[in-house]
């Protein structure tokens, strides 16, 4: 599909560029990013470490500024846009996942996935509703009570996953999200993240090292040199 065709994109990027400076001495990382996402597409992008990835997913998550370019999310500018309007952005289309859980530890897995939900606005009887659907889906539904550190690293990685999903994202970014976890875990948590993913109707632009994990997605792209090739 032709990228400039693509009307309806729920993620477009168009000359996307980020330097930073070090020491006086200034990397260009993202030299002209140019990505069109359909909705529901499931992109894999690939790079070497340092080819700016996560950078990338930084831009398009709105979590820092300082990039050229323009960045629309589901059809909206958000370079047009201030700071509470971003936060509001993100809140509503963008959903999470990273290579560390980064789930809250006083918190139990339940809960882990309803908070995000009532910061939204729903009822928590609706919240509980469907963090329960979704950590069942992901085989949790034993564990709904145990807190981060009583649950192995797969485990972690997959209450990470319901909380991403539990607002419907239009959206879901994720940077290595089983970059953390033994070769037959991450297999079983990105089948079931990619399931959930495609069951949610989101769409998800995916950060991985992983050629033969990239390949299950439905789209690879590679960031080289500052590029999409
Ligand atoms: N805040 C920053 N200040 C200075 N340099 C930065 C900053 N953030 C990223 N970089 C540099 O930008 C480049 C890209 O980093 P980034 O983390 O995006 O790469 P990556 O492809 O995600 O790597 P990895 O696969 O190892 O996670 C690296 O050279 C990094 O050192």
């Amino acid at each position: 599909m032709s990228e400039m065709m693509l009307r309806d994109a729920v993620v477009r990027l168009t000359l996307l560029t980020r330097s930073f400076e070090q020491g006086g001495v200034r990397i260009d990382v993202l030299r002209g990013v140019n990505l069109a996402v359909a909705p529901g597409e499931i992109v894999a992008l690939l790079g070497p470490s340092g080819s700016g990835k996560s950078t990338l997913l930084q831009a398009v998550g709105l979590l820092e500024g300082g990039f050229g370019g323009r960045i629309e999310i589901d059809g909206v500018d958000a370079s047009a846009l201030d700071g509470d309007a971003r936060t509001v952005l993100r809140r509503d289309k963008v959903g999470f996942v990273y290579q560390f859980h980064h789930l809250l530890p006083d918190f139990n897995a339940i809960e882990n996935v309803v908070l995000p939900q009532m910061v939204a606005g729903k009822t928590r009887g609706e919240a509980e509703a469907r963090a329960t659907e979704l950590l069942d889906a992901l085989g949790l539904g034993a564990r709904l009570d145990h807190r981060p550190s009583q649950l192995s690293g797969g485990e972690q990685q997959r209450v990470a996953v319901a909380r991403a999903l539990a607002n419907r994202p239009t959206l879901v970014l994720a940077d290595e999200p089983t970059g953390n976890l033994d070769e037959k875990t991450a297999d079983t948590v990105l089948g079931q993240f990619l399931e959930l993913v495609r069951g949610t109707g989101s769409a998800a632009l995916v950060a991985t090292h992983n050629e033969r994990l990239a390949l299950s997605m439905d789209r690879v792209v590679r960031l080289h040199e500052g590029v999409l090739q």
